[in-house]
């Protein structure tokens, strides 16, 4: 027997590879969508990527812009998150081709398909080599809460004089936090406070503290904030505001932990809301954000409160920044939250050495930065 079920295996290989191979290539050579349809019907396998370039069906559709192809085999069932040898995804070549109408098919049925699936687990690494980028498990301090809490942190000003929170990760450095995101964080903070009404008495709460950059916009405010909530799990970042004196700060009150610890805690419900809420974590992926976002109706002063996160996800393939953009928007409105977004360049000083020899999370020219409010009743 097994030598028999060993050559079927073998043959069902060979014919999987022979089918899927004259399937790309007729979508390449402009075959009739009738015909494709066919080979589909026939038991070519939409999920195929062929030997030379790992590229898919739905990749060659969308190479040749056939808008009805990309349609049909989406309907099929194609991977809509493939990637080829070159990390390329179809939703990325129409990128490139401006084709919205193909790139806004290709992004929805991801934006179904993980919406579907409930929940985006873990957060992407910039090498991943999977296919499937946006489900990478990763069990390093990059991307397991329990490992980056455990692991040591190093403070340290670059050659460029830019400082950085790192985190060493599996023979490379994790920027934990890096001096290049200022301009990010400024913004957030115009963007949140200025002008709010409660401006005199700002109630905030900021989740991570890192190097402490949104949290001295929120204390340089013209009025500092009346409460000033920091929520920070790392003891070597506690032990980081210890020495810059951030305990002994007017206002401020240092919550030490885990924001999961401390969401449901009278120190937060007590304060009767805040006016300003921002959170950026690390190491915790799209699930924690999900989770944070169903606390904000209950954390969240009134209608004129804002809510920013760091919208950093996916961020070194566009297509994959998008869908998580679009997902959280989703699920934001989906608890009567609705969000504004905002361009932040932050191509500048992409080329000017800002990652050193430290893993590069963020590669995209713009970064999108949400504001978030209670949808009026
Ligand atoms: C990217 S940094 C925040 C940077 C900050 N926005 C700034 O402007 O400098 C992320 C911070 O979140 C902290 N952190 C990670 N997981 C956390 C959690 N579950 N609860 C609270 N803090 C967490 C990390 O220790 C780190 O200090």
């Amino acid at each position: 027997m097994r030598p028999r079920i060993f050559k079927m295996d073998l043959d069902i290989d060979e014919i999987a590879t022979d089918l899927g191979e004259r399937l790309i290539n007729d979508i390449l050579e402009g075959s009739p969508i009738d015909a494709i349809s066919a080979a589909l019907e026939a038991g070519a396998p939409i999920w195929y990527q062929n030997q030379l370039e790992g590229i898919s069906p739905l990749h060659a559709a969308t190479y040749m812009q056939d808008l009805d192809l990309v349609k049909l085999l989406i309907e099929k069932g194609a991977v809509w998150n493939a990637v080829d040898y070159l990390k390329i995804t179809a939703g990325d070549i129409a990128l490139s081709y401006n084709n919205a109408a193909i790139y806004n098919v290709i992004r929805d049925a991801g934006i179904r398909s993980e919406l579907l699936l409930g929940l985006l687990e873990k957060r992407p690494l910039a090498d991943s080599s999977t296919t499937l980028i946006l489900r990478d498990e990763d069990t390093t301090a990059s991307g397991s809460s329990e490992a980056f809490l455990g692991s040591k942190l190093k403070y340290l000003v670059d050659d460029h004089g830019q400082d950085i929170c790192m985190v060493h990760v599996g023979g490379e450095d994790v920027g934990v936090m890096m001096g290049w995101e200022t301009d990010i964080m400024r913004e957030t903070v115009q963007k949140m406070c200025n002008p709010h009404p409660n401006a005199s008495h700002l109630k905030v709460l900021n989740v991570g503290f890192g190097l402490g950059i949104v949290d001295g916009f929120f204390q340089s405010l013209p009025n500092p904030p009346k409460e000033h909530v920091i929520i920070e799990a790392h003891p070597d970042v506690l032990a980081f505001m210890r020495a810059k004196g951030w305990y002994g700060k007017k206002g401020v009150k240092v919550l030490e932990g885990r924001w999961q610890d401390f969401i449901d805690s009278p120190e937060l419900l007590g304060t009767g809301g805040f006016d300003a809420i921002y959170t950026d974590t690390f190491s915790e992926d799209y699930t924690d954000l999900h989770q944070f976002f169903e606390k904000l109706p209950d954390l969240l002063a009134d209608g004129n409160s804002r809510f920013s996160f760091f919208n950093g996800l996916g961020a070194t393939n566009a297509f994959f920044y998008d869908i998580y953009t679009h997902i959280s928007e989703l699920h934001l409105e989906g608890i009567g939250v609705e969000v504004t977004w905002s361009d932040v360049d932050v191509s500048f000083d992409a080329k000017d050495g800002r990652w050193g020899d430290s893993r590069e999370y963020f590669t995209l020219p713009i970064y999108r930065l949400p504001i978030a409010k209670m949808k009026a009743l």
